[in-house]
């Protein structure tokens, strides 16, 4: 039988991606977004859409009532910074809406989560060190936090009510759906390759690279930059796994390796063959200078994962594809 997924923040960057790999994959979709950052135009025909706040537990309830196979659950704030400034936000809409969703799973008997984490959870990594799954949690930004905090939650009602769970900790997410379908679409977003893409695509005139003071080889903060349908697919798998075997699982999502900021704007501009203007900055709160993927457990848990897009070229290309065809869509 057909197995239907509720998918809350489905509208939003990485939520469509993975909308989009279930439904080529079979799996019937609902999907519930506030469309707060999300957008109209990344909801496939093919998904039920509920327009609603994962913090509405009426909502919830109704829906959970229909009986799902599982929920992915993205929706949430993303943004380091402004996390930074604004704690209690995150601690309301990511933590406590949280909560609220596992709450009402548990009630209703849901079968299984699937959870948005985030490398944010680590504390920093030496240059080179890539981190595995039990190495030490110390979050830098209330974001992290936030999510470290969900994850505790999750175990914890997995421990006392059997709930199935798969938690992903994302590395730095990148690039758009290859077939053109979906991208990063929020207009606010702050990650580095959508704002080299801006620049690239002429909607902002420069950018800014923030900190060159890092112990890193160029100066610039590393990031392990993983392609946003390589990640999807992982989602994938991860649910045909936790359907299959049940108990939880926390994995990373990267490639294993890392990049500097100066190495994805030199990729941006490999593709377009044009210079991008940034220049150098201050050092953003709450940044770390160095996270990337120790990713062997994904690897050994997940053998049909296989990525398909790990370039940072192939993340500049789709991106900036992408970015062009937002043009067109908000035209
Ligand atoms: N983008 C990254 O690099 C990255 C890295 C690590 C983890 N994550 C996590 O992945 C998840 C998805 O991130 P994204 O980049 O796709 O962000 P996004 O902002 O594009 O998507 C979030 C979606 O959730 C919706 N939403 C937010 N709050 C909601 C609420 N209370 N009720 C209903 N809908 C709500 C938004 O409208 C949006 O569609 C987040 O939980 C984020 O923390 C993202
Ligand atoms: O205009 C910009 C934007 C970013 N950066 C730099 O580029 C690197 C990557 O920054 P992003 O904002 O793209 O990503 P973050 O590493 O801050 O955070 C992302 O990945 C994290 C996990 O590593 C979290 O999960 C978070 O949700 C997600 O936004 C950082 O050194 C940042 O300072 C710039 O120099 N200029």
């Amino acid at each position: 039988m057909t197995k239907h997924i509720l998918v809350t923040g489905g509208a939003g960057y990485i939520g469509s991606h993975t909308v989009h790999a279930l439904l080529d994959d079979g799996f019937d979709v609902t999907i519930l977004d506030d469309l707060s950052t999300g957008v109209e135009h990344a909801i496939p025909a093919q998904a039920e859409f509920v327009r609603g706040d994962v913090a509405d537990t009426a909502l919830l309830r109704k829906l959970l009532s229909g009986g799902f196979d599982a929920v992915i659950h993205f929706a949430g704030r993303i943004v380091v910074p402004e996390s930074v400034e604004n704690p209690l936000k995150y601690y309301r809409e990511n933590t406590a809406t949280s909560l609220g969703l596992l709450t009402e799973m548990v009630a209703a008997g849901s079968p299984a989560i699937l959870f948005s984490s985030t490398a944010a959870v680590y504390a920093p990594g030496e240059e080179g060190a890539a981190l595995d799954e039990e190495a030490v949690k110390a979050p830098l930004s209330p974001y992290g936090q936030s999510k470290l905090m969900t994850e505790m939650m999750i175990r914890d009602a997995g421990l006392a009510h059997g709930l199935p769970a798969g938690i992903l900790r994302y590395f730095n997410v990148a690039g758009a759906d290859p077939e053109g379908r979906v991208g990063q679409s929020t207009p606010n977003a702050t990650h580095l390759l959508k704002i080299a893409s801006q620049v690239a695509t002429g909607k902002r005139d420069h950018m800014e690279v923030f900190g060159t003071d890092y112990p890193t080889k160029d100066g610039t903060c590393i990031r392990d930059y993983i392609h946003v349908s390589d990640l999807a697919s992982a989602h994938v798998e991860t649910l045909k796994h936790v359907l299959e075997h049940g108990g939880q699982t926390t994995m990373n999502c990267g490639y294993g390796r890392g990049s500097t900021v100066r190495e994805v704007i030199a990729a941006a501009e490999e593709v377009t063959g044009g210079k991008i203007d940034a220049r150098d900055a201050d050092r953003r709160a709450g940044d770390a200078a160095v996270l990337i993927s120790d990713n062997t457990r994904i690897k050994e848990t997940l053998p049909g994962w296989q990525p398909q897009h790990d370039s940072l070229q192939e993340m500049a290309r789709t991106a900036i594809a992408w970015e062009e065809r937002l043009k067109v869509l908000n035209s």
